[in-house]
């Protein structure tokens, strides 16, 4: 079986770009084995702190952060780090030629329920002009991005990644520790009869997604005129990799709830790197206005309405607006 570095290669991937990316999953392979270990390592449950969101932290995202960050400070390839986990841009490298966002932990409510969770990453290249405590270099479209990938923590700790040339996905042999090749240039199904939404926020929606929803619901008896399932992981990254693997059709669209928080899902740690991916298997990411990969950041922390997955399925969706 290939090995992630030979298809890196013959993706056309600098060598700099290669090694950042295989620190990374270093860093990566380290939170396999420590979510593996979980109560045995004590890793379970949650702390007393909040993040920058207001979300209480789970000792497992404190944890992941940490082991993320220090990797990619100490490798020199870095020039600053955005986590979800840090208010401010960490400031890594001054020559370091790339820049790093990441969840170091997506869906972090399933780690105690032994359920799905992730890493999701997202690498763009740091301007020379850049201090490396300046945000404003991580304030670009996703379309600046040069790889994206998430590595999900599952039955098997699975990476799917792309440097604009195809996603690809692969499998980490914990007999050797390497990620091999086990399908490449993945390709969504263009029809789908599966969605993912979280219905218990649906008097929150805005009308388009009320009545989208509600024509998949209704069936085979309504206008789509065909039988739809309904799943839900509850972790972005088990969701995205069920649709990329076999199709359908993700959604956490706009909320009504705060204006100041569009949607659930963080623009340049979730709805990017998953954009990416979704657009390199010929899938579409849209917020519902716009190409989600076309968003201008205004803050590292920003939020986003996200709909992706199979292009006819997301196109139906989008003809709700
Ligand atoms: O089920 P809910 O509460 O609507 O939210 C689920 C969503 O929240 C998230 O868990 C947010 O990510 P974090 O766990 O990284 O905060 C997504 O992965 C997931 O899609
Ligand atoms: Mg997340
Ligand atoms: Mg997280």
């Amino acid at each position: 079986m290939k090995r992630l570095n030979s298809q890196l290669q013959d993706d056309g991937a600098p060598m700099e770009l290669i090694l950042l990316i295989r620190t990374l999953l270093a860093g990566c392979k380290e939170i396999a084995f420590r979510v593996s270990q979980g109560a045995l390592a004590g890793v379970l449950g949650s702390t007393l702190s909040e993040n920058v969101q207001g979300e209480t932290q789970k000792k497992l995202d404190v944890i992941s952060n940490q082991i993320l960050k220090d990797i990619l400070k100490d490798s020199g390839y870095v020039k600053a780090i955005s986590s979800e986990e840090e208010d401010d841009v960490v400031p890594c490298n001054p020559d370091g030629k790339y820049l790093v966002s990441f969840d170091p932990l997506d869906g972090s409510s399933n780690t105690d329920i032994n359920s799905l969770i992730g890493t999701i990453f997202s690498i763009s290249h740091a301007p020379q002009w850049m201090k490396p405590d300046d945000p404003s270099a991580f304030l670009q479209p996703g379309t600046q991005s040069v790889a994206a990938g998430y590595v999900l923590y599952g039955p098997s700790a699975m990476l799917a990644m792309t440097t604009g040339r195809g996603t690809h996905i692969y499998t980490l042999d914990k007999t050797h520790g390497g990620f091999l090749l086990t399908k490449a240039n993945v390709q969504v199904p263009e029809q789908t009869a599966e969605f993912a939404i979280n219905t218990s926020n649906q008097r929150h929606w805005e009308e388009p997604i009320q009545n989208y929803v509600a024509d998949l619901i209704a069936g085979e008896d309504g206008p789509r005129e065909k039988d739809y399932n309904m799943r839900w992981v509850a972790a972005m990254v088990g969701d995205i990799h069920r649709v990329l693997t076999r199709g359908g059709i993700f959604l956490y669209p706009f909320d009504k709830r705060n204006p100041n928080k569009p949607g659930k899902l963080r623009l340049l740690y979730e709805a990017n790197p998953m954009a990416f991916l979704m657009e390199q298997a010929g899938g579409l990411a849209s917020t519902g206005t716009g190409r989600i990969m076309e968003v201008m950041p205004t803050e590292i922390h920003q939020r986003v309405p996200v709909l992706l997955g199979s292009k006819e399925e997301v196109k139906a969706c989008l003809s709700y607006y």
